[in-house]
């Protein structure tokens, strides 16, 4: 139970609001796979998860039936590959999960993944907004800055898109930062409070050290790169076999959890994740990664960016160029390519 201690015990410490309601399904989408199964274990050990529905393409019933000997409380389900077994995985669910899609190579760019992502997150994206149109979604499958667009006009179509309800799960950038800043200052990882903004992908992800305990770290450019590229060293470590698995099953487990948490009744629930955003749409960009308040209806305030230095002011902007370019791709694939 350390894990789970680890990821939940500031939530737990909490007290939770009278009208608070406790009763959470959550369906993970694309549960056999390496973010997956991980991510599913530790949802089983969230005491806050009544009910975990695991759907995937291939071998959701057998990791749920592993998964289920776990002795806590809630109730496992896997479901069959089908569009049945995809529908009744999503009925009811209050958090859906997606890290549903193939993952990076070596000298791959997350971008490279949007042939193949983006018509897998589409069609999950199609099934939800016609199952669980109210759940909150939370967008693993990359590439983040082009597939929750892409969620976001799936919903439009079906006329039931809710901007509080959509997240790109971006945690891992935090988690990242807060550990690589403590490998530097000799701290526990769990005082470092780094807010990283932007995007998920290379420059669009922009560390803000200025607002941390560490204000001289901004001018540490091989720092700011290992936050941008943190990815790529996993990728490269791995040499074939994937990307970072157990990690973002740790960052997944802990943005499920803090929507749970204000769903359930908690105030003050801040997690940094990429949603529908007004902070840059007077640019044309619809979506940023900022700082987000949650509650009972999901995004409950997008904090500003607040004051930034005249480096990362530099990094803001060069992350407003490609993250343009990233949300216009994902628009247009969802023009062009409807779901059926
Ligand atoms: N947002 C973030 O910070 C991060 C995102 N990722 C992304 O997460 C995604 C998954 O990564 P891994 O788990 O390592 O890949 P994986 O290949 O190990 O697992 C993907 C799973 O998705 C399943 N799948 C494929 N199409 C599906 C469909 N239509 N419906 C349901 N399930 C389907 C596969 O059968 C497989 O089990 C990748 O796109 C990766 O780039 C990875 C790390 C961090
Ligand atoms: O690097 C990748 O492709 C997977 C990912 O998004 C990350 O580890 O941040």
């Amino acid at each position: 139970m350390f894990a789970a201690r680890a990821v939940f015990a500031a939530g737990q410490r909490r007290a939770f609001s009278a009208s608070a309601r406790n009763l959470s399904k959550v369906t993970v989408l694309g549960a056999a796979g390496g973010i997956g199964q991980p991510l599913s274990l530790l949802l089983k050990l969230n005491p806050r998860v009544t009910e975990l529905a695991l759907y995937d393409i291939r071998g959701g019933p057998g990791v749920a039936a592993d998964v289920s000997h776990v002795n806590t409380k809630s109730n496992v389900k896997g479901y069959e590959p089908t569009a049945a077994g995809l529908a009744e995985a999503l009925k009811g669910s209050d958090v859906v999960v997606i890290p549903a899609g193939v993952p990076r190579k070596p000298g791959m760019t997350r971008d490279d993944l949007f042939n193949t992502n983006a018509s897998i997150v589409r069609d999950l994206a199609k099934a939800c907004a016609e199952s669980a149109p109210d759940a909150n979604l939370l967008i693993i499958a990359n590439p983040v800055n082009s597939t929750v667009p892409i969620c976001a006009e799936v919903f439009k179509a079906r006329g039931v898109y809710n901007p509080k309800r959509l997240f790109g799960v971006t945690t891992l950038d935090v988690v990242r930062a807060s550990r690589f800043v403590s490998e530097i200052k000799g701290t526990d990882p769990v005082d470092e409070n780094i807010t990283v903004v932007g995007g998920h992908s290379g420059v669009t992800i922009v560390p803000l050290f200025s607002q941390s305990n560490h204000p001289d770290l901004t001018s540490n450019a091989e720092l700011v790169n290992r936050v941008q590229f943190g990815g790529d060293e996993v990728v490269k470590a791995k040499d074939g076999a994937g990307s970072a698995t157990l990690s973002m099953a740790m960052a997944g487990a802990r943005m499920t959890d803090a929507v749970l948490r204000a769903a359930q009744g908690e105030k003050g629930v801040v997690e940094p994740s990429f949603v529908d955003s007004p902070l840059y749409k007077d640019q044309g960009i619809d979506f940023f990664a900022s700082k987000v308040e949650l509650g009972p209806n999901g995004v409950e305030k997008i904090l500003p960016v607040g004051a930034v230095d005249a480096n990362e002011q530099k990094l803001i902007e060069a992350c407003l160029a490609d993250l343009k370019k990233n949300i216009a791709k994902g628009v247009a694939f969802a023009a062009a390519n409807p779901a059926k």
